[in-house]
């Protein structure tokens, strides 16, 4: 029998949007300004795809406005960097997202710098993973700032708590611990070369899992009360559904882990819909800041 709290990300989410059209309609009332959101897609990524499309209808929905580019798979860098320098130069557009991962033959690094680090909602830019490093006002990467909202609703206050990041990626697991050290928790980074994983986290309050492989975080791994956030997004076989059916577990092992942990996030469900959440109200702070406008004063 499960005995953990489940983190409800999708009614989470609509609370956090909520917040973001109220403040869409005050700077479009009080300012005349319509924020603006435009996406970048290279090439087919299903993973991808799943996200966009839900972003797409949650931006109209906030009262945004939402520019979508979709490229072909062959588009050179230097046409894709043209056009991020056009949307850096579009008044209209205040967050610019270009869908990762690109094709193989397009440096990604090169695409991050080239955004105007304003404009920059995923927070990916060096200069905003510098400012969050050093206790700057950058933009937070969305994932990680889901997570950081779920932890803070479930918990309160985090100090003292030891926590684990498994993954050490640039989007999620680096600025994830980052955020878990500024709200004061003891964190450990986990990777492929961790050596006894499932001891690291036994050890943990909070557990975030953001690895990228089917249900690799086992159950019985997880401490009695622990809060457990599932970042991951795994497609898998589900020939119980029927022929060629599919269905999206996380990175760890959800039916187990919810019999020992106090809260967890499922998937779908959880992490998934706080990021794009997260992704609109970034796009807010962008439009006030480019705006000289505080947020909250709205
Ligand atoms: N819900 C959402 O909104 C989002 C979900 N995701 C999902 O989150 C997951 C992680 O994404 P992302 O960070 O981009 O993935 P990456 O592939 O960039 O990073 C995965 C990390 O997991 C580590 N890792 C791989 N295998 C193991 C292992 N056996 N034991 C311990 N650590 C391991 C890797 O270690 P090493 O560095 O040593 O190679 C790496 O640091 C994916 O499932 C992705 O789909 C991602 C973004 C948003
Ligand atoms: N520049 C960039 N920024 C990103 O933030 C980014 C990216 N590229 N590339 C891809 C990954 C992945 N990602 C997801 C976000 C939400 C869901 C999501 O809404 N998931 C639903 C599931 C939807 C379904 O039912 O399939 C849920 O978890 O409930 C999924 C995946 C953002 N990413």
């Amino acid at each position: 029998m499960p005995t953990a709290k489940l983190i409800d990300g999708k009614a989470f989410s609509a609370k956090v949007r909520e917040g973001v059209a109220k403040d869409v309609t005050a700077l479009k009332t009080n300012h005349g300004i319509t924020p603006g959101l435009a996406v970048v897609i290279v090439g087919e990524d299903p993973a991808s795809q799943v996200y966009v499309r839900n972003k797409v209808k949650q931006t109209a929905e906030t009262g945004m406005n939402s520019f979508h580019f979709e490229m072909p798979a062959d588009t050179s860098e230097d046409v894709l960097l043209a056009k991020v320098n056009e949307l850096n130069a579009d008044p209209a557009v205040n967050g610019i997202l270009v869908q990762l991962p690109l094709p193989k033959h397009i440096n990604e690094a090169a695409v991050i710098d080239a955004i105007n680090p304003e404009k920059d909602v995923d927070g990916f830019h060096v200069i905003n993973s510098g400012l969050l490093a050093t206790g700057g006002k950058g933009m937070v990467p969305c994932t990680p700032l889901g997570c950081l909202l779920m932890l803070q609703d479930t918990l309160g206050d985090m100090s003292g708590k030891k926590a684990i990041v498994v993954g050490r990626s640039n989007i999620v697991g680096k600025p994830m611990a980052q955020l878990l050290l500024d709200a004061n928790c003891t964190v450990t980074i986990a990777h492929s070369r961790t050596k006894d994983l499932a001891g690291e986290v036994a050890e943990a309050d909070i557990v975030v899992a953001a690895v990228g492989r089917a249900e690799m975080v086992k159950g019985d791994w997880i401490k009695e009360g622990a809060t457990v956030i599932d970042v991951g997004i795994n497609r898998i076989d589900a020939p119980e559904r029927g022929e060629g059916k599919s269905r999206l577990v996380g990175d760890v092992e959800f039916g187990a882990a919810a019999e020992r942990a106090g809260a967890i996030t499922p998937v779908p469900g959880g992490v998934g819909p706080m990021t794009i959440a997260c992704l609109l109200k970034n796009t807010v702070t962008a439009t006030c800041r480019q705006n000289n406008i505080d947020p909250d004063t709205l």
